[in-house]
């Protein structure tokens, strides 16, 4: 049976490239930047004031100069004004450009402001301060966010002090999600006792919208000839498609028919874990991927995470691809020679370790404990005991 391991290189053999998009900046979170965002001008732009207060020449204060006549009050956006005594000062704010006659800001506690005078209050004062100097962060033409990097708030700022109105972003592929089952009625159905609502398509959809990517959605019934016929439909119209559920030994589980019978070349069906067992990967013959997931929501779940969010975030180039390890919080065994993916609460302790706390739950199928839980911790195929304080990579959901 294919390893979790070879089951990751396979799919990453599988990277595409969807081209880029311009979009309008606001709209990009979440997104691959496919263009670097430079300064267009020094960072800060200019010598910029970071305590209100009064602007003097500090050789006056150096002179033994300590009451200022002020000359003018400057607020951010103003014009710079000059003294042209070393007895005035520029009443100034947080903000504004600091003129070229003085050098240091006193702030407004340190002064006492009557009739047009302003008295120095202390005697610790140094040259320059209160000053955010104009390139001390960037200067013109330096990177401030780099091709590959995720798009967050942060730089939705940057975007905004550099005029970017558009950003340039890596093109995601157009996504289908697959269920399958005639078990399954509507969110707003009452089942019969014998049925149950679908699930695992909304939460696969919602998965996808946490990383900026829409989907459709659509649902097959166990018929092999619709089964075909949709497969074969989604395999014209989309990059990817996300399947879920009919894909083990069930007498109704016609996917894996359905797709080899469409030109999906598999490229494996099963892999040694779980959950997520029955997991089958394909690739058409004009390129498209196949993402087959087992139908128990936690397997459905987990494969989504493991491989298709990998596969996605290789695919788009992202930079942010450091792997996650936490703490075994106490002993645990596994002995099916199956990787076990252990549904986990993890919590931050005193000493900065993450902690992962075992919430086995029941199976597959209990998917209630995914609220539960944080991440699943995994547990290496070759083992069966594993100890509390031991050190293993985690999936974060
Ligand atoms: N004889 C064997 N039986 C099974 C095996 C096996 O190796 N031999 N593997 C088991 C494992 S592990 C899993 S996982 C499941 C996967 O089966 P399928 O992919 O064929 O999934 P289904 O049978 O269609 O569904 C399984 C389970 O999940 C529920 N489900 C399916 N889709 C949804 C949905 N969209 N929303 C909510 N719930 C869904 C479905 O009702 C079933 O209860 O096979 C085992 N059997
Ligand atoms: O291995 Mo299945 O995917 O857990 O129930």
């Amino acid at each position: 049976m294919t390893t979790v391991e070879e089951a990751e290189k396979l799919i990453l053999a599988q990277l595409r490239d969807y081209g880029t998009e311009s979009l309008p900046f606001e709209q990009t979170v979440g997104r691959v930047l496919a263009e670097a965002i430079k300064a267009d001008r020094d960072l800060p732009p200019f010598n910029r004031v970071t305590m209100d207060g009064i602007a003097v020449n500090y050789q006056s204060i150096v002179s033994g100069i300590l009451s200022f006549n002020i000359k003018a009050t400057q607020a951010a956006g103003d014009e710079p004004v000059a003294i042209s005594h070393p007895e005035e000062c520029i009443e100034i704010m947080t903000g504004a450009v600091l003129p070229v006659s003085v050098d240091t800001v006193i702030r407004y506690e340190d002064v006492e402001i009557t009739s047009g005078l302003a008295l120095v209050k202390v005697q610790d004062i140094k040259k320059g301060q209160n000053l955010h100097l104009q390139g001390v962060d960037k200067k013109e033409g330096d990177v401030l966010a780099s091709i590959g990097q995720m798009v967050t708030p942060a730089i939705i700022g940057l975007a905004a002090s550099v005029g970017k109105t558009h950003l340039l972003v890596k093109k995601l592929p157009r996504v289908v999600i697959i269920s399958s089952g005639d078990e399954l009625v509507e969110v707003d159905q009452t089942p019969a006792p014998y049925q149950i609502r679908k699930s695992n398509g909304y939460t696969i959809k919602a998965v996808l919208q946490k990383q900026g990517l829409q989907s459709d959605m659509i649902h097959i019934p166990d018929d092999p000839e619709i089964t075909r016929q949709q497969i074969q439909h989604c395999l014209q119209n989309y990059d990817v498609l996300l399947l879920s559920g009919g894909i083990s030994m069930g007498k109704f589980d016609y996917i894996p028919q359905a797709l080899e019978d469409s030109a999906v070349k598999k490229i494996f069906h099963k892999v040694a874990q779980r959950p997520g067992k029955p997991f089958w990967f394909g690739v058409h013959a004009n390129g498209n991927l196949v993402f087959a997931f087992p139908g128990n929501p936690v397997a459905t779940f987990m494969c989504l995470y493991k491989y298709f969010l990998n596969w996605l975030r290789a695919t788009l180039g992202t930079t942010e691809q450091s792997p996650v390890y936490a703490v075994l919080a106490k002993d645990f065994q596994f002995q099916p020679p199956l990787q076990y993916f252990l549904q986990v609460k993890l919590q931050s302790n005193p000493h900065g370790q993450l902690m992962a706390w075992p919430i086995e739950g029941n199976g597959s199928g209990d998917f209630a404990n995914l609220a539960d839980t944080d991440a699943f911790l995994e547990l290496p195929l070759e083992r069966t005991d594993f100890k509390a304080g031991e050190v293993f990579r985690v999936v974060k959901f």
